[in-house]
């Protein structure tokens, strides 16, 4: 189902919506953090999807308790540094971990720029003992609006080497990408790569916003672009991948099940979208799970699940040379 001879990626995948239920456990006990429940069995339900959630906003509130636990720099470096472990033990050769500063920081008045440092420092330590590579992006979180997401963006650009792109996350309808622009025009000065969540909690002009204002040249879902089909066209012929998360999409009910998922109308529009997990830790999941319900839940063929694995490839932050050495470790 997996093709082993191409590279497996993951280019949409929060690390701080993919803390383990044990490491909550213990970091909480460990600085003194009142948890919610007194047993691992009682407090997954706090920190992870059952069934399904009405919108994005209570999604979102699953990711509080794996950023509650960040007591000081070590719980995020233990945190990142797990991350890539994760990423290696699901089978992938190359993620994209993404993270919000703020978010990570606000709960323990840490300094932000350490967040990114110790983030940094975490997956360093991680790939050196794991066979899997990784690129960072930062996220800007929307729903604590512009100026916490100058901050981020300040924390972020300050390790701007260590970072291949910027992201737009949180509440989509509250705080539009409009918001944003000065921020993001900071972004391309600095000549970081830009992807944005749109088209998740709100309609095609949100994923216009992005594209047109933002200068993002990949989509986080993108699933109501299959509204506008000028939009669609627009995607396929400039080539920006969607960053497309079904299982995500079913838990913050942006669609109502697998098998309505529009996954297919892309593909069929010559879009190039790839398959992600989001928030592997809140979701439950690996990367594995989304190409089995793909399969099993929307009827692909097992050429067509190569095709969005190969889509993850191209539409990856990696330079042309980075990508061919991808290819060539997967092809021996
Ligand atoms: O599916 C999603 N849509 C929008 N924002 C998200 C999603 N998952 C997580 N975050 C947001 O990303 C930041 C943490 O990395 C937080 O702002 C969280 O709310
Ligand atoms: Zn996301």
């Amino acid at each position: 189902m997996i093709d082993t001879t191409i590279p497996l990626v993951d280019l949409h995948r929060h690390l701080d919506g993919n803390v383990s239920v044990k490491t909550i456990w213990e970091l909480g006990h460990q600085h003194g953090i009142t948890l919610p429940a007194d047993s691992l069995e009682t407090l997954a339900p706090f920190v992870q999807i059952q069934g399904k959630e009405n919108n994005l906003v209570d999604f979102l509130k699953k990711l509080d308790w794996m950023v509650a636990v960040l007591a000081d720099l070590d719980a995020v470096k233990r945190v990142a540094y797990e991350n890539v472990a994760d990423a290696a033990a699901q089978g992938l050769d190359y993620a994209e971990l993404r993270f919000s500063p703020y978010y990570m920081a606000m709960n323990h008045n840490l300094p932000i720029e350490g967040v990114v440092e110790a983030v940094i420092d975490g997956v360093r330590a991680g790939v050196k003992e794991h066979d899997v590579k990784i690129n960072l992006i930062g996220i800007m979180s929307r729903s604590f609006g512009q100026e916490k997401c100058r901050l981020e963006l300040e924390g972020i650009l300050a390790h701007r080497d260590s970072i291949v792109a910027m992201d737009l996350a949180g509440d989509e309808l509250g705080f539009p990408g409009d918001l944003f622009t000065e921020h993001f025009k900071r972004v391309r000065d600095a000549g970081l790569q830009i992807t944005a969540h749109a088209g998740e909690a709100a309609g095609a002009e949100s994923m216009w916003q992005a594209i047109n204002i933002l200068g993002a040249t990949r989509i986080g879902h993108g699933v109501n672009a299959i509204h506008d089909p000028k939009l669609m066209e627009y995607l396929a012929k400039h080539r920006i991948g969607i960053e497309s998360c079904p299982t995500s999409n079913l838990h913050t009910s942006t669609v109502a099940n697998y098998d309505v998922h529009p996954l297919r109308k892309f593909l069929d529009a010559g879009v190039l979208i790839g398959l992600n997990t989001d928030d592997p830790g809140v979701s439950a999941i690996d990367i594995a799970h989304e190409y089995r319900v793909v399969k099993s839940e929307m009827g692909f063929s097992d050429s067509q699940l190569v095709t969005l694995q190969r889509n993850g490839v191209e539409m990856a932050f990696l330079s042309d040379s980075d990508r061919k050495a991808l290819y060539a470790k997967k092809a021996k």
